[in-house]
């Protein structure tokens, strides 16, 4: 078994139709997927809003590399020209975790190292793992509590946004 945490953003072009290009790829192997969240750019403030989300996806053929380059595969396909560190783009797609594996390679760091900061992965992991631990870090209910009040604010739902269509 390998089971991923995806954290999944775009800022630029058809946001909400990047986001969904990820999920209907992965859909044999779709857990869960949290709400849309319109959020506040950290890291480069003077850019437009990303929409973010999060997704739980399982598949046993995959080890967390091949997690990392279905995640490379589906950035390229939107699109996406590398810039700017923390800039704008079409699609992001970091590995947040793949079970409890601990990677210091730089080309795969994992637990990915920005997920205890970052309230637009916490906020949409935590509705659809409310459990989940972070390894080597601890509950991500926790982490969450930890960051200021600000960051929290700068992630509002959209529930008007629809990644996987109900019946
Ligand atoms: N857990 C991970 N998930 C995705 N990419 C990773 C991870 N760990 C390391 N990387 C590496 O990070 C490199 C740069 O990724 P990217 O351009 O998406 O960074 P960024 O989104 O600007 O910043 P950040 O990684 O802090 O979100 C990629 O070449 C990739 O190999
Ligand atoms: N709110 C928010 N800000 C960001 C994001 C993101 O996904 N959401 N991704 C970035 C590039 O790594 C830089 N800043």
């Amino acid at each position: 078994m390998s089971r991923a945490v995806l954290s999944l953003g775009s800022n630029l072009g058809d946001r909400l139709g990047h986001l969904e290009s990820v999920v209907t790829a992965l859909s044999d192997a779709l857990v869960a997927v949290s709400t849309v969240y319109e959020t506040k750019p950290w890291g480069v403030e003077d850019q437009p809003d990303f929409l973010n989300a999060v997704c739980i996806v399982d598949d046993p053929a995959r080890d967390h590399w091949a997690w990392l380059r279905t995640g490379q595969a589906l950035e390229q396909a939107a699109g996406r020209v590398r810039e700017l560190r923390w800039g704008p783009r079409t699609l992001d797609v970091d590995v947040v975790t793949v079970d409890g594996v601990r990677s210091d390679d730089p080309e795969l760091l994992l637990p990915h190292p920005g997920t205890p900061d970052r309230a637009s992965v916490l906020i949409p992991w935590l509705e659809i793992d409310p459990d989940a631990i972070l390894p080597g870090h601890g509950p991500i209910r926790e982490l969450l509590a930890a960051l200021p009040d600000a960051d929290e604010a700068g992630v509002r739902p959209r529930p008007d946004l629809h990644l996987v269509q109900t019946k």
